[in-house]
């Protein structure tokens, strides 16, 4: 029988009121010893948590019988005073009576392994707990609704008639395979594979949002890089100095744009050096831009080494920085030369001017780049491996042909097991540890 686990469901620290919540065969047991009596399940009941003779705090109580609650076995919630001396007597109760505290996401896991929820719907509850923008909780309700699953539901459902009709074919070699029917076998791979791999690629774009869209700032030493940064963040995150190669390593930041997270990273200036830390933050500098989704240039237009745009490209945000000081002409000339289809815009991050249009031009292109009417199912690494690892043996089943049918249901089984996989059903322990680990104790 598994012991019975306790944790703060609320944050941590002082509080007007905490939840601790308890999961396990002794929860009636532990509200009887304290409250003396058990209340209805799911109604809330306010009393007195009494330790010999003496009491501990009033509290409201619930209790959920199992497997109709949250992890699907016997749980309890007590809403106290949310003090430090409250909840040490109370955790010191728990642990005499044979209690331990919870890890890291066990209360999920042990809804996961009771069926109460599958593996993406888990996740969904991690993403959600963390959401910060708009985007973020949208998607994760979507995915905790059980948006992914059906979706998948109906391909693995495809995939098991798939599987049904070529054993049939393994079964009966003798027969001749009725054209209809491989036609159709084959069509139905193709459509298939076609869907995964659309959900692969939108899978990006659920990635953008749970994670926050990547804006790399780049540029030469002492363009402004740093300055625009902290603008942007409006805080001093960053160091600003007149002495160019201030920044060495690449510095992230996460900011709401809109209904979306952004993760800003300002870089390394741009330049030929000997010095081995800066050519190092050079190197991660060049590596962030590759796999930024947008580029954010950051030009001194006063500078005559600004005209260098070596590395600017079609789709990157260029801003021409230090208007208040460039010469008449070295802008319009700047913007002559650049190449086609960059977006255009001038600051004096010194006056803090033209930054507000940055602003506004970055929540439409997020706004552009990131909103459907759905949201991807997809949002992490490991969902976007098992949809490759499908279509990967759909890919095979397709390539192997009808002479030897065994071996394409084979493959067919395996996509299966991806799909099972993606959803918890067959991911090994240490997979599962992995994923739950990651989520916050009383989750
Ligand atoms: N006149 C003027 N000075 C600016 C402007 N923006 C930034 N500066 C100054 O330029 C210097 C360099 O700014 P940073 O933001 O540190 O530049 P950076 O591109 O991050 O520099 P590195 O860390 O060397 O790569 C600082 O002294 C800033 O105060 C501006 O619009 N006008």
């Amino acid at each position: 029988m598994k012991q019975t686990i306790f944790a703060l469901a609320s944050a941590q620290g002082r509080a007007g009121v905490s939840v601790i919540r308890l999961s396990g065969p002794q929860s009636a047991e532990v509200i009887q010893a304290l409250l003396g009596r058990l209340p209805k399940p799911r109604f809330a009941t306010l009393g007195r948590l009494v330790q010999d003779g003496e009491t501990i705090d009033q509290a409201l109580v619930l209790y959920f019988k199992g497997p109709h609650s949250f992890t699907g076995e016997d749980c309890a919630e007590f809403h106290i005073h949310g003090s430090r001396a409250v909840l040490d007597r109370l955790y010191g109760i728990f642990r005499s009576m044979g209690l331990r505290h919870a890890e890291a996401g066990e209360f999920s896991r042990r809804a996961f392994e009771n069926g109460k929820l599958d593996l993406t719907q888990a996740e969904a509850i991690s993403d959600l707990v963390e959401a910060e923008s708009e985007a973020q909780r949208q998607q994760a309700l979507m995915q905790l609704d059980g948006g992914f699953r059906e979706r998948y539901g109906q391909w693995r459902d495809n995939l098991i008639k798939l599987l049904a009709h070529i054993e049939a074919i393994v079964d009966f070699p003798d027969e001749d395979i009725p054209e209809s029917l491989s036609d159709k076998i084959v069509g139905d791979i193709i459509a298939l594979k076609s869907d995964i791999a659309s959900a692969i690629d939108d899978s990006r774009r659920g990635r953008q949002i749970r994670e926050g869209y990547r804006i790399a700032i780049m540029g030469k030493p002492n363009a402004g890089k740093s300055s625009l940064f902290n603008a942007l963040l409006e805080n001093d995150t960053a160091i600003v100095t007149p002495i160019a190669g201030t920044t060495r390593d690449v510095i992230e930041s996460h900011i709401r744009i809109g209904n979306y997270t952004a993760l800003i990273y300002d870089t390394a200036g741009l330049r030929e050096t000997d010095d081995v830390v800066e050519s190092e933050g050079i190197r991660r500098a060049r590596a962030r831009g590759d796999t930024a989704d947008l580029r954010l240039w950051v030009i001194d237009s006063s500078e005559s080494q600004a005209s260098d745009l070596s590395g600017i490209r079609a789709g990157d945000y260029v801003v021409l920085n230090k208007s208040d000081r460039a010469e008449a002409g070295k802008i319009d000339d700047l913007k002559a030369r650049m190449p086609d289809d960059v977006h255009l815009f001038e600051t004096s991050l010194l006056t803090d001017t033209g930054t507000d249009a940055l602003r506004v031009a970055l929540e439409a292109h997020l706004e552009k780049a990131l909103s459907l009417s759905t949201f991807p199912a997809a949002t992490r690494e490991r969902h976007m491996e098992r949809l490759r690892e499908a279509e990967a043996c759909l890919d095979r089943a397709l390539g192997i042909g009808f002479g030897t049918p065994e071996l394409m249901a084979e493959d067919i089984r395996q996509a299966l097991s991806a799909f099972d996989a993606l959803f918890g059903r067959t991911d090994v322990e240490q997979v599962l540890d992995h994923i739950f680990s990651s989520f916050c104790i009383g989750k």
